[in-house]
């Protein structure tokens, strides 16, 4: 029995996740989880999963929950986050909030020696070099749950890394992979919420439109398989089948293959390095789809794919800027103020006024966070 702390439950990542602890009651139990706003869905967890400890955004909800069940230990804010990151009896720490929201908690779970199932790419891109060094320290293991990098590494298992000649990480393409820049010009929030292959949260649809995702993927590799940016690269895959591919020395590719579905490399994080089996999930048949399609990315179509491997080359305090500008637009567009072209602008604007810090702490990591944010935001009060 596995006992999980699940960071972001009532998520798109979080609700699938629960799919998996209720197919496998005999190996898994919830013991805390976090939730933001939605406290209906909250209130409907606690009741089917009878969770020790819980934890809401804010703190009205925390104490209406509180009144329901008495015998639940409730907390709030980011006091609740870390309550549910490092809850004792927690074996493992699936984060599925979004945003660099999650990066804290993740080093308060590493420093407990907690398993992390890792969903929440921007803590690695805000602070890789932190969250890298505290999971070697402690001797603890990142778990991969993106899907590009459960393939990866399913695909290196029984590997040697000296052996790797590069990743290649497959995109869909997202919400507008067929549209010309002059067509993303006047495109509605509605549009590029229509994912063509993936039903995931608001935040990372948009990032998939704009091609951010790919970005934050790419880095995101950097760290958690160690290898320069130069030995990984991004292949347009229109149908989201194959999952990403590792090239070795010898010309092999290894890929890993499969119904897009994020069960999958939630359970495959969740029962490493067994497996157990999945009912829910849709078995390929091949031969119904007959053909798979690749393309080469074009960077000048897809500028945020550009702006991430420049901001991961160059280091330092760099990728923070770009994740924690990024987070800041995509809600500006989500809320109606920008167009989606002014996404990329935001982000460009942001990283050429960042003062670059070479090697930053988790004090300056969180304040160049911050300043980016409203640095964003004073630009979209200057345009109103
Ligand atoms: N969805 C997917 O298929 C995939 C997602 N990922 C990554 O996984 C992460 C989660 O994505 P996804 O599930 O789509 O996102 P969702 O927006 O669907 O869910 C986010 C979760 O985080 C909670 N949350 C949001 N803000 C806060 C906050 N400030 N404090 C505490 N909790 C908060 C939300 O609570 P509430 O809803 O109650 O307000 C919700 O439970 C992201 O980093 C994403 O990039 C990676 C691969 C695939
Ligand atoms: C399911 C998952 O892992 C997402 O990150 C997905 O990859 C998004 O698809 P694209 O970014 O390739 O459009
Ligand atoms: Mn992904």
């Amino acid at each position: 029995m596995k006992y999980i702390s699940l960071m972001g439950a009532t998520g798109s990542i979080g609700i699938q996740t629960l799919d998996i602890i209720r197919e496998h009651p005999e190996s898994f139990r919830l013991a805390a989880f976090s939730a933001g706003r939605n406290i209906r869905l909250a209130r409907k967890i606690i009741a089917e999963f009878q969770p020790d400890f819980v934890s809401m955004q804010g703190k009205d909800d925390a104490e209406k929950l509180k009144a329901e069940f008495p015998g639940i230990y409730l907390s709030y804010g980011g006091d609740g986050l870390s309550g549910v990151a490092t809850f004792e009896r927690s074996d493992i720490v699936v984060n599925a909030v979004v945003g660099s929201v999650g990066l804290k908690p993740t080093l308060e779970a590493i420093a407990c020696g907690k398993t992390i199932a890792l969903a929440n790419k921007e803590t690695l891109v805000t602070a890789g070099h932190l969250v890298m060094d505290a999971a070697k320290k402690n001797g603890v293991a990142l778990l991969p749950v993106d899907s590009e990098h459960s393939a990866i590494f399913q695909a290196l298992q029984g590997e040697k890394a000296k052996n790797i000649e590069r990743l290649i990480i497959t995109a869909s393409g997202g919400s507008f992979r067929d549209r010309s820049r002059e067509e993303l010009k006047g495109v509605s929030v509605e549009d590029a919420l229509n994912h063509p292959n993936w039903s995931m949260g608001a935040k990372i649809t948009i990032d998939s439109a704009t091609m951010m995702n790919k970005g934050l993927e790419v880095i995101e590799a950097h760290w958690l398989f160690n290898l320069p940016y130069e030995k990984i690269g991004v292949l347009l895959h229109r149908e989201s089948i194959i999952h990403s591919m590792v090239e070795f020395h010898d010309s092999s590719i290894i890929a890993q293959l499969g119904s897009p579905d994020m069960r999958v490399p939630i359970q495959y994080a969740l029962t490493y390095p067994d497996r157990l089996p999945l009912s829910s999930a849709k078995r390929l048949d091949l031969a119904e789809i007959g053909k798979l399609h690749f393309q080469e990315m074009d960077f000048e179509r897809f500028r945020c794919l550009r702006f991430a491997y420049d901001a991961g080359k160059e280091g330092g305090s760099l990728p923070t800027v770009l994740n924690a500008a990024n987070e800041a637009a995509v809600a500006a567009f989500l809320d109606g103020r920008i167009r989606f072209l002014e996404i990329e602008d935001l982000i460009e604007s942001a990283l050429n006024a960042h003062v670059r810090i070479a090697n930053p702490g988790l004090e300056e990591i969180l304040q160049a966070d911050l300043d980016a944010r409203n640095f964003v935001h004073s630009l979209l009060v200057k345009r109103n």
